[in-house]
């Protein structure tokens, strides 16, 4: 067993950096390894607008440690008010890379989503003439879809309709969880992808819900059962290339997840390449990290790849309990967990 791994340094295609002291904590974590990373819009308020993008922006930069390199790539919040003028001219400003479908009320701060999928026709036409990829949260939120089907019935009812529809457009199934969404991308012509979390790679639903209900494995879409896991792992296994790194960390204090009523969304940014090179090797699949870390993703957007590189050492290391967020206790993903590979 090799114990060092260089690769070309990663990019993540997912995630959520909040704002406030939460921003302050969470994009120095993603900047200590990843060069580029897709910001998600669902602030509150969301970033609906390309002036709300270019404001955003500039509080990530603020918070960018120097000589880190890092760039965020921003998105637009799409609402049944996103006009094809919004889409041209936050593809002029240069800085917004796609805009992103949440199904109102599908998941965190997504209140403000699309209803009417048939009403932003001219929309989708701009982002596609234009180069903005399409960003799905692909779940139904009608009440009689059980919270486990919601992704199929998603596929079937809506994204098999919106690839058909707009072959031009490159859309980007994100947070993948169940083998249909799988094969559902392999199926599609070469402007669909999809990004998969380290989470869903990990762990299934028994990981949420035996032996006392664990929180802080609780993310939507939720994890599934075991035979979805496997598919996904064989997903990035094959090393194809519609697949690549989206950590969709999204972190919650531990007050709004240990709760009544607790937040979804597992906060992986202190460990991220570092938990997909642990299960990558357990899968046999280490040969096929870097094409989905740093190659697949930048190859998909049309983005050079990055020319630096990452060094992964065996070194084994603990993910602490709590992360500080200016006094207010955090608990990452894999707590307490031990990772065999460390980012040196
Ligand atoms: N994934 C999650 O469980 N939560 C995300 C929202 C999202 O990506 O759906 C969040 O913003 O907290
Ligand atoms: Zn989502
Ligand atoms: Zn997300």
């Amino acid at each position: 067993m090799a114990d060092t791994l260089t690769i070309t340094r990663p990019d993540d295609w997912h995630i959520h950096l909040r704002d406030e002291a939460m921003l302050a904590t969470a994009v120095p974590a993603t900047a200590r390894v990843f060069a580029r990373a897709i910001a998600m819009p669902n602030l509150q308020p969301p970033v609906v607008t390309p002036a709300d993008a270019q404001a955003y922006y500039q509080r990530i930069q603020a918070a960018t440690p120097v000589d880190s390199g890092f760039t965020p790539l921003m998105t637009l919040y799409l609402t049944d008010n996103t006009t094809p003028e919004m889409v041209r001219e936050a593809a002029a400003q240069g800085i917004v890379k796609a805009c992103k479908l949440y199904p109102a009320n599908a998941t965190t701060n997504s209140a403000h989503g699309v209803t009417d999928l048939d009403g932003l026709d001219a929309t989708f036409e701009a982002m596609a003439e234009v180069g903005l990829l399409l960003l799905v949260h692909g779940e139904v939120t009608a009440d009689e879809v059980d919270v486990f089907d919601r992704e199929k019935v998603f596929i079937d009812a809506h994204l098999s309709g919106i690839v058909a529809k707009y072959p031009q457009l490159k859309v980007v199934f994100e947070h993948i969880t169940t083998g249909d969404a799988a094969e559902f991308v392999l199926a599609s012509g070469n402007n669909v992808a999809a990004t998969i979390t380290p989470q869903h790679l990990m762990y299934n639903r028994n990981h949420l819900l035996v032996g006392g209900i664990k929180p802080h494995n609780y993310c939507l879409p939720v994890l599934k059962r075991n035979t979805h896991q496997q598919a996904l792992q064989a997903a990035v296994a094959s090393g194809s290339s519609k697949f690549f790194l989206g950590t969709d960390s999204a972190p919650h204090l531990q007050h709004a997840k240990e709760n009544a009523c607790g937040c979804a969304g597992c906060y992986s940014a202190p460990a991220a390449l570092e938990l997909y090179a642990e299960i990558f090797e357990q899968i046999g699949a280490l040969d096929k990290l870097e094409a989905f870390a740093s190659f697949n993703g930048p190859d998909f957007y049309g983005l050079p790849r990055n020319t630096d590189t990452v060094t992964l050492v065996r070194d084994p290391w603990q993910i602490p309990a709590t992360v500080d967020v200016a006094g207010k206790p955090m608990v990452p993903f894999y707590a307490g967990e031990t990772l065999q590979w460390q980012v040196r």
